[in-house]
This record gives C-alpha cells, structure tokens and sequence, in this order.
C-alpha cells in the first residue's frame, strides 16, 4: 500500500433487489484521512451503498477494498476483522435503551475484546467510556443516565462517542443531523470534523442536509438511479454546474430529477 492508495476503493459496485437495481456499477475512491459525504434522493441506495461496505449486505458484484485489500474476497473472519474497524454513527443513535450511556459508549470496545479473548474490565472499559464522552462535550457523570433520559443532541453525542470508542480509522455517519435543529446540527457536524481530524480517520458521511455536507465533507459524490452521477469537491456542492446536481442541492421541484414516488 502507497499514500496513493485509497482507504476506500469500490468499483463496479452493483446490488439488487428482485428486479429493482439499486447500485448500478458504483466506482468510489476516498483517499486517507479524507471525508465523503453522498447525497441523493430518498431510495436512491445511499444506506444500501454503506451496508454493502459494512458487511450487512451482500453486493451481486464488484469490489470493495480497504487499504488495497478487497473485503469481499476475505474468509469470512479476516471480513469481520476488518469491518470491526469501522466506527459508525447511525442516524437515530441506535443506542441500547436498557444499557447505560457508558455501557452504549464502550459496547464495541467490550464485545470486540470478548471476541478476542482479552476481556476488558468494567472499571476500565468506564473509565475509557468516561474521557471518550469528555471528547464530544460531554461530563463523564453523564455515563451513569440512560439513553431514555437524554436530549435528541445529547444522544447523537453518545452515538459519536460511541462511533469513536475504539480510535476507528474509518467512520461512517448515517445522516448525522437528521432531528436536530440548525445550532446543534452545526455543532455535531464540528465534533464529528474535530473527531475525524483528531483520530486522522477516513470518512464516508450520508446526508440530506446541504450545510452539514459542505461542513463535513472535503469531497462529495451524488447518487442517482443507482449511478454516481457526480463526484467533485464538498464546497462546490451548491455551484457544481451540474443540472441534477444543482437541482438536488437547491431543492428545486423544476429540473431533469424527477422523483419517484414508489422508490
Ligand atoms: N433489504 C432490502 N430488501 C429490499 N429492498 C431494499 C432493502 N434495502 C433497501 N432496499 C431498497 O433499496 C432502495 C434504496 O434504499 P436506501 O435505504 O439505500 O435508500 P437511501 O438513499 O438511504 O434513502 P433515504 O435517504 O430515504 O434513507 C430502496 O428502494 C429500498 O426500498
């Protein structure tokens, strides 16, 4: 592997479902320690695209590699050994209600060290949870609640938090911003950038939200009908000369996109 090598390189990645094909030859690179956000419509195979990188669905074809290797060529264990790297963000934290915060924040990092035979104290494995809450703004003590009695903000920074645990070298963030208002999704977008930054992580991000793309992203891409149909700079998004693009980016109901409604 070179510095030229993406962290992530997908070519020819194709999926459907029955007849519907929702990934229709999708060729990505994203280079080291840089952030891709993909936008696109509703059912435009974003969560799909992530799933199949994730190892939660099986594409019908082509390649993805991680730091040259392609993982869907791995033996299943070297697989998961791999994917087991990726921090995630979900769109709806998709923290465990009935465990504690400091448990969601040092699940993976727990589960990971059971799998591997080497256990991680309790004590140890809180104390951890405790400076990684520090890390997106919040007080350790906060490790004690339970998701339940959180803010919608407070429970995107315990998802972050736990997304980060284990100094992923690659994060993913599915719509991070979705529920939030403008403030606090401005101000988890420049946690998950001081994260990325701080962990030098590579990053793939999926959102609707225009500021928050340009805000994460140092490149984007746009899917549509199953085809990256542009991929260009993150801050060229609202003027890319694109006309779907340009459509998608400003909302326009007038355009060469027309939607889909039983997508
Ligand atoms: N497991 C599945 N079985 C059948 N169809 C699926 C499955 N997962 C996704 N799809 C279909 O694939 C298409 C793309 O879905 P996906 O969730 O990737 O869209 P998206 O771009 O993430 O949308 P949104 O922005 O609304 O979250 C949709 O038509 C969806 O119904």
């Amino acid at each position: 592997m070179t510095d030229a090598t993406p962290k992530i390189r997908i070519r020819g990645l194709t999926k459907s479902f029955g007849s519907k094909r929702v990934l229709d030859g999708i060729d990505l690179d994203v280079m080291p320690g840089t952030s891709c956000v993909v936008i696109g419509g509703s059912g435009s195979g974003k969560s799909v695209l992530l799933r199949c990188i994730l190892g939660l669905i099986a594409p019908d074809s082509g390649s993805i590699e991680i730091d040259g290797v392609d993982i869907l060529t791995l033996p299943a264990r070297r697989r998961e050994g791999a994917i087991e790297k990726i921090g995630m963000l979900f769109q709806n934290g998709a923290l465990f209600d009935s465990l504690s915060v400091w448990e969601n924040v040092a699940f993976g990092l727990m589960a990971a060290g059971r799998r591997h035979g080497a256990r991680m104290p309790r004590a140890e494995a809180r104390a951890h949870a405790g400076r990684v809450l520090e890390q997106v703004g919040l007080d350790p003590s906060v490790g004690a609640l339970y998701p339940s009695e959180l803010s919608g903000g407070m429970q995107k920074r315990v998802g972050l938090a736990r997304a980060i645990a284990s100094q992923p070298d690659i994060l993913f963030f599915d719509e991070p911003t979705t529920g939030l208002d403008p403030i606090m999704g401005a101000v988890i977008d420049g946690l998950i950038v001081d994260c990325v930054r701080r962990l030098g992580s590579t990053a793939i991000a999926i959102t609707h939200d225009m500021a928050s793309a340009r805000r994460i992203g140092d490149r984007a891409a746009m899917l549509y009908q199953g085809k990256l149909i542009w991929q260009g700079p993150a801050s060229a998004l609202l003027d890319s000369g694109n006309p779907m693009v340009d459509q998608f980016t400003h909302g326009r109901r007038e355009g060469p996109i027309s939607m889909e409604l039983r997508r």
